[in-house]
Formats: C-alpha cells, structure tokens, sequence
C-alpha cells in the first residue's frame, strides 16, 4: 500500500479511511459539503485531524496515536503536492522560475533545477511560455503550468482539487488530454464533479457523503452500477433497491419488476445474477424510459410518477419523478402536457435494466 489514510474530524463530522495502490488514481466525488476539501486539506497538512493517521511510502504524515513526537509532519515535509481550481502561480516570477521554484527549495543549483523546470514544461505543452509572467497567460495556460510546477517538486502524491472547474469550457478537453498524460502510472486524487474527468483519469472512485466513505470501487463498476443516489445522479442513471425475486425485484415499495439477467440482456451483470431474497439494486437509463399518461397495456414493468422536474438537455427533455427518469423529445412533453407535479406512467423492458447487488464485493 503507498498511501494510508484514516482520520476524524468531529466539528465537521468527517470519518474516512481509504488507501492507495502505487501508482492508483483515483477520483473523490461527492455534493458540496461532503468533506472533499477537508479531505484534501488533512492529507496536504493544512487542517489538523482530532484522531488519525496517514502514511505515505512508509513516512508518516500525521499520526495522532504516537504522541508528540511522531506528530503531524509540515506541508513541506510531506512530499504531497495540491493543484487547485486556480493556479495561483508566482505573479512576479517567471513561467521557468516558477516551475524551478520546487527544485530550488529541495536545494538544486539554478542550472539543474532550470533544467528539470524545462523538462516539466514540455511535459505540459508549456515550453513556449517560459519566459512570460503569470498575468500573461490564459486560465487554461496557466493550469499547464502549475501541472508543471506540482510536478517538478517530484511529489509522492499528487491531490488535484476540482483542477478544470475554474476553466473555459473550450480547453477543458486539451488540459483533460495532459492530465491522463501525466497522471498515468502516478499516485493521485481528483476531486471532481465530472463524470468525463472520473472515467478518463481514474482507476476508482471514492464517493464521499456527510463526511463517510459511501461507495468505493473500480470507476467503470461505481457509475455503471452504483449504489447511492448521489453516484446514481452523477451517472445519470435511475435506481431503485428491493429484494431479489425469481423474475427480477421487488422494489422497496412493493412494486414487481421483471429484469433479464441472462447473457442477452442489454445491461448483464458480469457476476451470477444474486440469489431470489437477497438486497438488490436495479439501475435504468432514462434513454430507456418510455412515458405515457395511461398504465400501457403490455408492459412488463410500468411504475406511476409525480414528475419533480423537467431539464432541457440538448434536443431532449430530462423528465425526473421520484423514482425513475426518462429523456423525451421536447414535442413529446408537450403531446403527454407533462408539468411539474403532474402524473405519468415510466415503463421500461426487462431486457434493458441492470440488475445487481445492494453491496459491492471488496474490490480487495
Ligand atoms: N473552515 C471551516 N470551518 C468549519 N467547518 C467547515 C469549514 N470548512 C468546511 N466546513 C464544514 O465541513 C464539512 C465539509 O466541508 P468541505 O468543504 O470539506 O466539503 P466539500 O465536499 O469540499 O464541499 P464543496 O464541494 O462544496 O467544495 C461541511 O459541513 C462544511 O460546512
């Protein structure tokens, strides 16, 4: 393991424990005020946590059950770098010599640490700013460039809070491109709000609610089968929990859904379908959903819905009720006169849901 992490903080009512592969990236998600930057915050050494502790590559960063002379290592000391939403470089230093700012600190000679700055700013695409000042490069140039300057401090572990939120849309997918570069093979958190972000840099999620650790897995088994509401939204997906039946589930509320678990179904799951009695989740994609204002006649699963809310979204419509959503042509919703607090009929095939456990299995 490269990196240990256990820690409480109860004014902010925080308690997560997680750990890190070498070389793992791995993508911290969550709604505001889950603890994401608190998280950040006690592994970087800016916030101290009231019991825990954290390893990295067999240092101790903090630890709490030691005593004092064990204690929590300073910022410097603890060979982890943190990117922010904006760059914060150096305003009165040069592009170079702000990436030569962490060589020169661990004591390199001006040549070298020119050198390694030089070596880092190609790494980024950014050779060609390094004689510009930081007020003379756009949000998207200047990220580049504290990439560069993160990384020549040869961190451990590189935490990345929200690194594209600050940043015109239009560069985002070129400064997404550099980071898959530079992060391939590095130990990292992301804390991010993009479900594009989660599934191009990172090998696994951490879902993080009111300050505990609620999902945790491979990033392709966390949004395609996820577990929580919040994971759910974010992978723009429906469920609903029940118990397994033999046909499918029973939902929480006693609805009776049919699924296919077979080879043939669109959404198979890749483990055997859970024993009939066991805690089940079935996931549906809106794309799915089919909406009318009657119970339809032949199909199989139909569930009745208040709609809560209605979001255009490109050339669809999201149309959500409490339990599932469906994406409707926007003549559609109007043939159907959907509205806030009116009532449909959400139906979709057996054939086009995916049915799991309501536990994921240890990824290890
Ligand atoms: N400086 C602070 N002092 C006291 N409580 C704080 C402070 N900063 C955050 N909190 C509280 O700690 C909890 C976690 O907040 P945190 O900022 O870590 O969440 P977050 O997941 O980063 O949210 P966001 O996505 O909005 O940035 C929240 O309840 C918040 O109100």
């Amino acid at each position: 393991m490269t990196f240990t992490f256990d820690a409480r903080v109860a004014r902010r009512d925080f308690d997560v424990s997680f750990t890190l592969e070498e070389g793992e990236t791995v993508a911290v998600l969550g709604p505001n005020g889950a603890g994401k930057s608190t998280l950040l915050n006690l592994i970087s050494g800016l916030l101290a946590a009231d019991d825990g502790h954290a390893e990295l590559e067999g240092a101790s960063l903090f630890d709490t059950r030691a005593g004092t002379q064990h204690g929590s290592k300073p910022p410097h000391q603890r060979a982890v770098a943190l990117l922010a939403q904006e760059a914060l470089l150096f305003p009165h230093l040069s592009v170079l010599n702000n990436v030569a700012f962490g060589p020169r600190s661990a004591g390199a000679r001006r040549q070298a640490s020119h050198a390694a700055a030089r070596r880092w700013l190609a790494e980024v695409d950014g050779s060609e700013f390094e004689n510009r000042r930081p007020a003379q490069l756009s949000g998207g140039q200047a990220q580049r460039i504290a990439v560069a300057r993160a990384l020549a401090a040869e961190p451990r572990l590189l935490l990345l809070d929200e690194p594209m939120a600050a940043l015109d849309m239009a560069v985002t997918p070129a400064i997404r491109r550099m980071l898959k570069r530079v992060l391939a093979g590095r130990t990292a958190l992301i804390v991010t709000h993009d479900i594009l972000d989660a599934y191009t840099l990172a090998d696994r999620v951490l879902v993080i609610e009111r300050g505990r650790v609620v999902e945790d897995g491979p990033t392709r088994e966390v949004l395609e089968r996820p577990r929580t509401a919040f994971a759910a939204g974010i992978a723009g997906l429906s469920i609903l929990s029940g118990v397994r039946t033999p046909t499918g589930l029973r939902t929480d509320d006693g609805i009776e859904l049919a699924v296919s678990t077979g080879a043939a179904a669109a959404n198979a799951t890749e483990w055997p379908a859970p024993d009939a009695g066991t805690a089940v989740i079935v996931a549906v994609r809106p794309s799915a959903v089919t909406v009318s204002n009657r119970p339809p006649a032949a199909a199989v699963n139909a569930i009745e819905g208040v709609i809560t809310d209605l979001e255009q979204r490109g050339d669809l419509v999201r149309v959500r009720t409490d339990r599932l959503a469906a994406d409707l042509t926007a003549r559609r919703v109007a043939e159907l006169d959907l509205t806030d607090g009116s009532r449909a009929w959400f139906s979709f095939d057996p054939g086009a849901a995916a049915l799991y456990p309501a536990t994921r299995p240890r990824a290890r």
